[in-house]
């Protein structure tokens, strides 16, 4: 470092400004002909301008601004966002040939990366991220992430618990006009703790509060002007850049700490022959992985109690936003759409009747409903980019050579879009997913979750939840916009998701024919819970 630092200094002292400018000139030339050189050889695309490339173009809503080039340059194209090639698929068939392959299972090195230092499952890649996933996909299943049997029982068991306590709270509201996120986002929550740590939350619960605060406060921090430290790396140098490094970095160890008291807990009464969740499964696994002399192969010499505080962190932040958000697309959809509202809790009343609430067993027989949550997650589609993926090597894409670490971004939100693929593909129509004699067809091009090797590890859990708690809610309750209020627009807010705009809802009750209703009860006590009510 103060090689470098003697060497500017020198330079500055003796050579002459003349001279100064001529080697950079000559610098500039040398990476603009390398440049150039690239391009030739990646997929056509905008390429903006030297050395900042499509920077200075880029608006916050990426995924409409990448669809409308995706008109202009095809199903396969590339750009450079300051010294970060982007390579951008939205043919759908290319997208499921190229996330197949391995090569394209690899994450950007950025700055999240960069603090994250490759723990957990999202921001990991390699061998760790293949055990992780592999780990995660078996125990998931067994308690209960799985489509058939006994373990998909336990789980729809686990979600009414809280979609009862989620309908009590809004009963509570009797009519006014209410905000249903922090509901949702509790009751998401409550969902995937039971999973992950076997604990639930009330909304006035302090740890609660803080724990979601720091989450959300997390994604503004990387989502503002960290951003675009991942495009010019120097920026990050900047005094203020510093200082949001080192917010996120105490707001991490703050997590770590609550994270490391869950794990406590779990090991003073942690029971072989128990495994009451992923906590759980993770301390037995390091116990036999200790035994047998592999934790190192296990965890690529990684710290495992780091590597499960971010196991924590990461399926809960993906398993709560995105059911959530799913969530109140589907109310915002019904908003704009009474009739099909109304459509919808047709079919329950005729299939359910009205004495109970809907479960699992019922979703063959309720076509409409089906297509209905197929069309908000197609028409919401809130990963509209997917995740990040990079490639791991050097590769060879439809002729073209794609670079190692190159990010390469599957474009779903233009699959769900595609007027080629979906007749008026703005409208929202849940018969499209309708066939001839009134049965659901899913096409190969609705990928709201992705696809390939890392398609979302969620999927059953979420379609379980997303079915369980919008059912339970119209067949409950009727909708509506407080009266002197604008519908809330479908264009939506980007951030790490699409979120819609906040909105406020007044919920009728619907008339039923049982007085014995879980929701209308005690809260149910199965959980250890925190906070008072
Ligand atoms: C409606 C709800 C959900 C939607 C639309 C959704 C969508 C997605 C998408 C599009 C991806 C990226 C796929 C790719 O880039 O290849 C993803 C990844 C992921 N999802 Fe979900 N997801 C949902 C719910 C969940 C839930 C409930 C969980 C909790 C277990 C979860 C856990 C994950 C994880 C861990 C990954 C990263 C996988 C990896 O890196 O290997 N998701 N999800």
């Amino acid at each position: 470092m103060s090689y470098i630092k003697s060497l500017i200094l020198y330079l500055l002292h003796e050579v002459r400004s003349r001279d100064l400018f001529i080697f950079i000139a000559i610098l500039a030339i040398y990476k603009l002909v390398s440049e150039l050189n690239q391009i030739r050889k990646l997929p056509p695309g905008p390429w903006g301008v030297p050395f900042l490339g499509y920077l200075p173009f880029m608006t916050s809503d990426r995924h409409l601004q990448f669809s409308d080039l995706a008109k202009k340059y095809g199903g396969l194209f590339s750009t450079k966002v300051g010294n970060q090639l982007i390579v951008i698929i939205s043919d759908y068939k290319l997208i499921r040939e190229t996330f197949r392959k391995e090569e394209y299972t690899g994450r950007p090195r950025d700055q999240l990366t960069n603090i994250i230092e490759g723990y957990g499952v999202i921001n990991c890649d390699g061998r760790l991220w293949k055990n992780q996933r592999k780990f995660l996909h078996s125990h998931l299943r067994s308690f209960g992430m799985t489509c058939m049997g006994k373990g998909k029982q336990n789980m729809q068991l686990r979600i009414m618990r809280e979609v009862n306590v989620f309908l009590r709270n809004l009963c509570r509201s009797e009519g006014n006009p209410l905000d249903l996120n922090s509901p949702l986002a509790l009751s998401a929550s409550n969902v995937i703790c039971s999973i992950i740590m076997n604990i639930r939350f009330h909304l006035n619960d302090p740890r609660f509060q803080r724990y979601t605060h720091l989450i959300e406060e997390g994604f503004k921090l990387f989502g503002g002007v960290m951003q675009y430290v991942n495009f010019i790396p120097i920026l990050g140098y900047l005094p203020g850049q510093q200082k949001t490094k080192q917010k996120i970095e105490a707001n991490r160890a703050e997590m770590a700490q609550f994270f490391e008291e869950i794990v406590q807990e779990h090991r003073k009464t942690f029971d072989n022959g128990n495994i009451r969740d992923v906590v759980d499964a993770y301390l037995q696994e390091i116990e036999v992985a200790e035994e047998e002399g592999r934790t190192d192969e296990l965890f690529e010499g990684k710290d495992h109690n780091r590597q499960m505080h971010q196991i924590i962190g990461d399926l809960f932040t993906a398993g709560m936003e995105t059911v959530k958000t799913t969530l109140q697309w589907a109310v915002v959809f019904m908003l704009h759409h009474p009739e099909i509202a109304k459509q919808v809790q047709e079919e329950l009343d005729q299939v359910v009747g009205r004495h109970r609430l809907p479960n699992l067993q019922d979703l063959p027989f309720l076509p409409f409903t089906e297509s209905t949550l197929l069309e908000v997650l197609r028409r919401s589609s809130i990963v509209p980019l997917g995740t990040p993926h990079a490639v791991t090597r050097d590769v060879q894409l439809n002729g073209y050579t794609i670079p190692k670490d190159t990010q390469v971004v599957p474009l779903l939100h233009a699959v769900h879009m595609d007027p080629d693929l979906w007749e008026s593909p703005e409208k929202f129509m849940p018969t499209r997913f309708l066939n001839s004699e009134g049965k659901v067809t899913k096409p190969e091009y609705f990928l709201p979750f992705g696809v390939g090797r890392r398609m979302c590890l969620g999927e059953v859990l979420a379609k379980m939840e997303i079915f369980l708690y919008f059912t339970s809610l119209l067949h409950v309750f009727d909708i509506s916009v407080p009266e002197g209020k604008e519908l809330p627009n479908l264009k939506g807010f980007s951030g790490v998701t699409i979120t819609p705009e906040s909105f406020e809802v007044c919920l009728t009750q619907r008339p039923l024919e049982n007085r014995d209703f879980e929701f209308m009860s005690d809260e149910p006590s199965h959980f250890r819970s925190t906070g008072s009510h």
